[in-house]
């Protein structure tokens, strides 16, 4: 029933693209005829020679030419309409996907199963390519075309076009629901030694360097190997699967056009129906031939179909809807009695309280896992934790998220770098900065400097594939972009992790100058850093120390 629900799902995609869909199976009926048509013309045109009939074979010529230039033109439509509405549909489920995403925040990539989701962006939406370019249309093509056929073999005798019907069947329902039933189990496996393999050859070239320092290259290699024999023999039972099946729907092909020619001379019945049954049972194939690879494609496509389907169903942690109130000025902090965990019983914060006035600095230490971070992503509210967080007196759940947003500069451990150039990047902090806003943001941040000595300077494309920067540099320029930001609570999660002696110190200092008048929540491992704050509190897991 699942795979109902699934389908059912990834055909409400369809309905805005429906007018090019039902062309596109019009084009294939009609391309599909065609080719029966040149068969069906030439037999016609044989026959008549042979009881002598007058006839012209020019005619004959023209029509089969006109049926071939037909199926050229058919085919080449339906192909090029199925594409184009397979790609289309693959950007309205991306579009779903960051929309859903978008409904989820934050929370959902800092959760547990962050790489599914990857998966899920990438491979699974263009998995469901197979399904809207060659499955959907593919189907309602080969019933158009099956109809068709067998209603015009029916016109000549109806035992004939019910056999010609059986034929079609199999090879069109009952092999793919086989294969589909096979495929369901040896799918997963060929997904699972492909996946390994893929995994295998990353995490080779991401640990290059330890490959080398430890010594670890033949074992790697022999790991290497193992997962690839793994695959080739799933590939082989494929490959024997795939095979089979093919084998099988040419030979039903063979043996329904044989049974035709044996049924029609047993029944003595008039050659030209023997032979029109029979030459319409070769060429009538090849609209159900083409649904040979659906069960393979259809456990992939559904698998793949299943996890979107999953994450479109995910509830965000927290919702906004109710969130009304707009706070401008920030004058204190609180968390009364706030406990949490990520799993049930799990327990990472529990019952802190801690007070927080306009213009102080709290910072926060302790032990590695403590839930340090947690906190900061409490105070975004990623996640609404047992207790109370307010800001101003109005409980975090009551704020506006655009207000929040503007409320809180945050910087987390790493920060994030576009594919951009190093003025756009730290622009994000605020739309519409002007250069001299970018630049004294950089100053603050102490990184000006060293982008003046970049050939291109803020011209200098960084991030993703672009000129990879040290992560000092990535750090500030994410401080560059909290100055930017200028919100009134700066929550700053070890924001001189990644800094030298020296540049800490330049950054602190800035710190403190920029941060004259606003609320901040520093945390750090380094005394030095937490040794600016007015007040510190050190967590440690299942309880706080001061
Ligand atoms: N999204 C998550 N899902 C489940 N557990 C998580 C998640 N994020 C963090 N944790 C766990 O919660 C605990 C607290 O993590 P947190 O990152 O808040 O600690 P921290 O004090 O900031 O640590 P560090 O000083 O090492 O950065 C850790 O045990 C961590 O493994």
């Amino acid at each position: 029933m699942r795979q109902w629900t699934i389908i059912r799902w990834l055909l409400s995609f369809v309905k805005p693209l429906k007018g090019r869909m039902i062309l596109a199976i019009f084009l294939g009926i009609i391309s599909n005829l065609a080719v029966v048509a040149i068969s069906i013309i030439g037999l016609q045109g044989v026959l008549a020679i042979l009881s002598q009939q007058p006839v012209n074979p020019q005619k004959c010529l023209v029509m089969m030419v006109g049926c071939g230039v037909i199926r050229g033109v058919a085919r080449y439509c339906e192909q090029y309409l199925n594409h184009d509405i397979a790609f289309r549909l693959l950007a309205i489920i991306r579009q779903q996907i960051f929309a859903t995403l978008r409904q989820l925040g934050p929370a959902r990539l800092a959760g547990k199963k962050s790489g599914d989701l990857v998966a899920a962006i990438t491979t699974d939406v263009e998995a469901l390519e197979v399904f809207f370019a060659h499955t959907v249309s593919p189907v309602f093509i080969a019933l158009g075309t099956t109809l068709v056929t067998v209603g015009y073999l029916a016109s000549y005798h109806l035992g004939l076009g019910l056999l010609l019907l059986l034929g079609q069947l199999i090879v069109g329902v009952a092999l793919p629901v086989l294969s589909y039933r096979r495929y369901q189990t040896s799918g997963p496996a060929y997904q699972k030694a492909f996946i390994g393999l893929n995994q295998q050859v990353m995490e080779n070239i991401a640990s290059l360097q330890d490959i080398f320092q430890f010594g670890l290259k033949e074992q790697r290699l022999a790991k290497l190997k193992t997962s690839g024999q793994a695959l080739n023999q799933q590939y082989q039972q494929r490959l024997a699967q795939g095979s089979g099946l093919q084998i099988m729907s040419e030979g039903l092909l063979i043996g329904t056009a044989g049974s035709v020619f044996l049924t029609g001379t047993l029944l003595q019945l008039p050659v030209a129906t023997v032979l029109v049954g029979t030459v319409l049972s070769l060429s009538s194939f090849g609209s159900v031939l083409a649904l040979n690879g659906l069960g393979s494609a259809l456990v992939t496509t559904l698998a793949s179909g299943r996890r979107l389907y999953d994450l479109n169903q995910e509830q965000p942690t927290v919702s906004f809807a109710d969130s009304q109130r707009v706070v401008a000025e920030l004058t204190d902090v609180e968390l009364a009695d706030v406990s949490f965990g990520y799993e049930e019983g799990q327990g990472i914060l529990k019952d802190l309280s801690l007070s927080l006035k306009r213009g102080q600095w709290l910072g926060i230490g302790g032990e590695s896992g403590s839930g340090k971070s947690t906190l900061v992503k409490l105070l975004m509210r990623y996640w609404d934790p047992q207790g109370r967080i307010a800001i101003n007196q109005e409980p975090l759940p009551t704020i506006q998220e655009a207000s929040l947003h503007q409320l809180e500069s945050v910087m987390e451990q790493s920060t994030f770098l576009f594919e951009e150039t190093i003025g756009a990047n730290i622009r994000l902090g605020r739309k519409g900065a002007s250069q001299e806003m970018v630049e004294v943001a950089a100053q603050k941040a102490a990184i000006h400097q060293w982008i003046m000595t970049l050939p291109e300077g803020y011209e200098t494309k960084i991030g993703g594939q672009a000129r990879s920067i040290s992560d000092g540099e990535r750090q500030r320029i994410g401080l560059a972009r909290l100055f930017l930001h200028d919100g009134p609570l700066l929550l700053l999660d070890e924001p001189t992790s990644n800094l030298d002696y020296v540049n800490e110190q330049a950054i602190l200092k800035t710190l403190t100058a920029e941060a004259n008048g606003k609320t901040v929540l520093v945390i750090s491992h380094r005394e030095t850093t937490l040794a600016l704050a007015q007040e510190r509190v050190y967590l440690k897991k299942g309880g706080v120390t001061r």
